[in-house]
């Protein structure tokens, strides 16, 4: 198969790594130092269950030169992907699948504005890593797991065989009955402690410690869970339970990436999140007055560190 991992971050650098140590035909597009480094040196992973080093069979930040894909991996942030996607458009066939790993519950509709509905599945992974210095990435929390599926959720041919890529890599990989319902209740967790832990610029322990803070987690939730239910997403009261459970068991230290981005001045991934959940909200006629309060706040900060200036 010929694979391509397009954007070698955090999530592109890891599972793209695993996918190049395997049979398989691997491309990496990336760029600046981090693509000089790569095709100087391989890829480096440090991960705390074993570092491991990864030699894609081509690393370059030209789409002119990868052969045709079989498969693509995404690997940018959300806010990139429909960009990525009108560059992909011109150099691939119609056998081309597209997985996008984004935290986000909008992602293949963002492909969709220049790939064919049937060339993408959904999906997402946990795991917390980044890039470390140019050619390096750090593995540095979380056992690596990725869900993917179909868009209807069948289990075809195709989507079997991509999960079984992923287990040959030593990936482990599942595809849940509903690709979605699963993506939400992973969404739900992360735009509920991401938002308030970079509003707040709170950890999680200390977010789980303030009554106050507490609740505005569990009201974002609920509004989410709203809204997931106005466009039949198959999530009950039940899941935010769960959501809030796993919540507790974080380690009382631990920030999401996104948040960190926001405490970094990094454009963020916030208005995947709030924003998604506050324009769809609208669209279904509910109130969600925490998710726009949160990105009432937050979206100053965003539009200038957007236009590159530091908050
Ligand atoms: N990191 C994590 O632990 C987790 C992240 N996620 C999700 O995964 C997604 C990716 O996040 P993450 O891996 O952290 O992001 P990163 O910023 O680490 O990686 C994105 C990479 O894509 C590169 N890129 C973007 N556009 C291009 C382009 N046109 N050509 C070449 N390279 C490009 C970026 O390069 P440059 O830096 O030059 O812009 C960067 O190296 C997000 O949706 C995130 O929420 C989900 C679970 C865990
Ligand atoms: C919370 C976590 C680490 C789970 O994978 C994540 O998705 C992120 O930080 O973006």
């Amino acid at each position: 198969m010929n694979i391509l991992i397009y954007g070698i971050g955090g999530v592109g650098g890891y599972f793209g790594g695993k996918l190049a140590n395997t049979k398989h035909h691997v491309s990496f597009i990336a760029r600046g130092g981090h693509l000089k480094a790569i095709q100087e040196k391989g890829l480096f992973v440090k991960s705390f269950l074993g570092d491991f080093k990864a030699t894609p069979d081509l690393a370059t930040d030209r789409l002119t030169n990868i052969p045709t894909p079989d498969l693509i991996l995404m690997g940018v942030k959300s806010w990139q992907l429909e960009q990525a996607a009108k560059e992909l458009a011109p150099h691939i066939s119609n056998g081309t699948l597209v997985l996008p790993l984004q935290n986000g519950v909008n992602n293949p509709e963002k492909l969709m504005t220049s790939i064919s509905e049937d060339q993408i599945l959904n999906g997402f992974c946990n795991l917390i890593s980044f890039i470390e210095a140019p050619g390096i990435i750090c593995h540095q929390a979380f056992r690596p797991t990725l869900s993917m599926g179909e868009l209807d959720n069948r289990r075809t041919d195709r989507i079997e065989r991509i999960h079984a890529v992923f287990l040959e890599a030593g990936v482990e990989s599942k595809i849940p009955e509903d690709i979605h319902r699963e993506q939400w209740k992973k969404f739900m967790f992360i735009t509920t402690i991401s938002a308030i832990g970079g509003l707040t610029r709170s950890t999680i322990g200390e977010m789980r410690s303030s009554p106050y803070l507490y609740q505005m987690m569990r009201d974002t939730a609920f509004e989410i869970l709203k809204v997931a239910q106005a466009k039949h997403i198959n999530i009950a009261r039940d899941d935010v339970d769960k959501v809030f459970e796993i919540i507790a068991k974080q380690d009382p230290q631990s920030t999401a990436s996104t948040q960190r981005d926001l405490m970094h001045g990094k454009p963020s991934e916030l208005e995947n999140f709030n924003g998604y959940i506050v324009e769809q909200a609208k669209k279904h006629g509910i109130q969600a007055p925490v998710n726009e309060l949160i990105l009432a706040c937050l979206l100053p900060m965003e539009r200038r560190a957007r236009a590159g200036l530091k908050s």
